[in-house]
């Protein structure tokens, strides 16, 4: 009999299925024209629009293929990885990440009140972000926060500040498509991730002994605008599929990177979007890896349906919230004060 410790036991209704449902997957979807916009047709990319926007409606999740990330940039940062999260732990937690510095390395995140079967290692862009301290509107000071990189392996820090110029662009891009298939003018998301507090983080699932008890990460929706996820061949994460609630396993594709919306895109949409939940199964032989870039709205940001998406017969569905509190509060180390993490949106309904 494995001893595991009871922390990471999810609610019998939580526990996985570990037969998988075979289904229809998320589409896949060819970028390529987004990387010659000087020879691409208006059909083309209305096209690319139309396709962008079912997928949004029918999953909240996609795939993108032809996306302009140079595959070297991606192996260079798988490799490192691994690199990094097969060191003994003494070194790993020289990085831990601590009550005022969220960057950094970390093995003990709760989703739901239950802890997840990972390790977790959470970087930024170089220059120094800056978050409220607290989720008191009247506090007005901000929190500081920076990378911590690790001595070993040497070029991790290179390899993550390349990585996140490259996902950079991508969401740039992105972003535009999100705008067009939601009827906007093309930047009128960027706007919102000027200053934003993008997070890249680099997820590490070992192999589990009880997978059909435990979670990777629990089910939750993801808070931002939208993430951009690289996973390796070993599969492991499923999306509630909104037709029926069944959890639908993403088939790993080669050098392909999954897009997911967050909450705030299904805000500022007026819940033409919804951010969709999913959550990551283990395996008992594997160790996996993946590896997520957080889109995030900038810390002062307020989040509220968009004008466009107001009228009088479609009134505003949520309140304005800020995200800079948000993201405080939903990061706040302390386990006991963790009741309301993963404050689902519906919270700021109006
Ligand atoms: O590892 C994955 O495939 C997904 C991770 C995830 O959903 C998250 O970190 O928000
Ligand atoms: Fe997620």
């Amino acid at each position: 009999m494995v001893e595991v410790h009871p922390a990471i036991i999810q609610d019998v209704e939580h526990r996985p299925k570990l037969t998988k449902t075979e289904a229809e997957g998320i589409p896949v979807i060819d970028l390529s024209i987004l990387n010659c916009p000087y020879t691409s047709t208006d059909t083309e990319l209305e096209s690319l629009v139309a396709e962008i926007r079912n997928a949004c409606k029918k999953w909240g999740f996609f795939q993108v293929i032809n996306h302009g990330v140079s595959l070297e940039c991606r192996e260079k940062i798988e490799l490192a990885s691994r690199k990094f999260f097969g060191l003994p732990k003494e070194e790993k937690i020289k990085v831990k990440r601590n009550e005022v510095n969220f960057m950094g390395y970390y093995d003990t995140e709760l989703t739901k009140k239950i802890m997840d079967w990972k390790e977790v290692f959470d970087f930024t862009v170089e220059k120094t972000a800056m978050v409220p301290l607290s989720q008191d509107p009247n506090h007005k000071e901000l929190r500081e926060f920076h990378n911590q990189w690790p001595q070993y392996p040497p070029g991790l820090r290179e390899v993550c500040e390349e990585y996140i110029q490259e996902m950079q662009k991508l969401a740039y891009k992105l972003a535009e498509v999100i705008s067009l298939s939601l009827s906007l003018p093309a930047k009128r998301l960027n706007e919102f991730f000027e200053d934003q507090i993008v997070v890249g983080r680099i997820n590490h699932y070992p192999p589990c002994p009880v997978p059909h008890l435990a979670l990777g990460v629990g089910i939750h929706k993801d808070a931002g605008l939208f993430t951009i996820l690289s996973q390796d061949d070993t599969g492991g994460l499923e999306i509630k599929r909104k037709t029926d609630g069944e959890w639908i396993g993403v088939k790993p594709t080669p050098d392909a990177y999954i897009v997911n919306l967050g909450e705030a895109t299904q805000v500022y949409s007026n819940g033409e979007y919804e951010s969709v939940e999913h959550r990551v199964v283990l395996n008992t032989e594997r160790s996996r890896f993946s590896i997520p870039f957080f889109v995030n709205p900038s810390h002062s940001t307020w989040i509220q349906p968009l004008e466009e998406k107001v009228n009088e017969k479609n009134p505003a569905k949520y309140k304005a919230y800020n995200w800079g509190m948000l993201f405080t509060h939903r990061r706040k180390h302390d386990p006991k004060t963790r009741d309301e993490e993963n404050l689902p949106v519906d919270h700021f309904k109006a």
